[in-house]
């Protein structure tokens, strides 16, 4: 167990090492150097990966349940990024309004499904996100029940994207959202989930 001092202290070098993993993926994965370079490069980060496994715990540490909440409490002004802890979820930081959130997104390389265009995986996340943690913020535990997804148009890479999200209907533990993502103020794809607050409090 660490001391509360310590345990900030380690949370952010984690997010310091993760934002660097994610810097290291990219390059990685868009590289040009030669077959030395790329032969040493491996070896090396075998080596850190030896180092950061001996010590590990089962699950990605994940941010507080109310930290959405607390930030739409502030405004938009305020922001709350997340998965900041995870290097394969898409890096977003999200504003809260009264009725809505929103958040601008760069996609790179990483996310490339058809040339030049988010992976329409991706596309599903992002929009999942902006969904589920809009009930987040609005203090409720739910899930997912459906997210049905329209791709307008190909989401461009390495463009800045608006991401937007807002609730259309509660009905008891039911609630439908809508989502979309706009570039150069052109919609290129939106969602509609259904979301069931869960019975069980957390
Ligand atoms: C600490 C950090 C934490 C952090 C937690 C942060 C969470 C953020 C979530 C992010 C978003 C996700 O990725 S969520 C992950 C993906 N989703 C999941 O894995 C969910 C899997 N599905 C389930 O667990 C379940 O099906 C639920 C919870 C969605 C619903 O089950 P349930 O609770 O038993 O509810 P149930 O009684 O069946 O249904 C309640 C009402 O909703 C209706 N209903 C249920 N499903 C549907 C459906 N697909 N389409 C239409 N209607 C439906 C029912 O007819 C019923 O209506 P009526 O008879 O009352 O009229």
């Amino acid at each position: 167990m660490r001391a509360v001092e310590e345990e900030t202290d380690h949370r952010a070098a984690t997010l310091e090492l993760i934002e660097a993993t994610r810097e290291l993926m990219l390059a990685s994965a868009t590289t040009e150097m030669g077959l030395a370079e790329l032969h040493s490069a491996t070896e090396q980060m075998r080596a850190i990966t030896a180092v950061l496994a001996q010590r590990r715990r089962p699950r990605v540490l994940r941010g507080d349940f109310d930290a959405p909440a607390r930030a739409r409490a502030i405004g938009p002004e305020a922001g709350y990024r997340l998965f900041p802890f995870h290097p394969v979820a898409f890096p977003m930081e999200m504003h809260f309004s009264e009725s809505g959130a929103r958040a601008s997104v760069v996609a790179n390389a990483l996310f490339e499904g058809p040339r030049e265009t988010v992976h329409g995986g991706f596309v599903a996340h992002i929009l999942d996100c902006m969904l589920g943690t809009l009930m987040q913020a609005r203090g409720t535990l739910a899930l997912t029940a459906s997210l049905e997804i329209t791709y307008h148009r190909r989401t461009p890479l390495d463009e800045p994207l608006e991401l937007f999200s807002r609730i259309v209907e509660i009905d008891g533990r039911k609630t439908i959202a809508e989502g979309w993502i706009e570039h150069d103020g052109v919609r290129t794809a939106e969602a509609r989930g259904l979301f069931i607050a869960l019975k069980e409090t957390r």
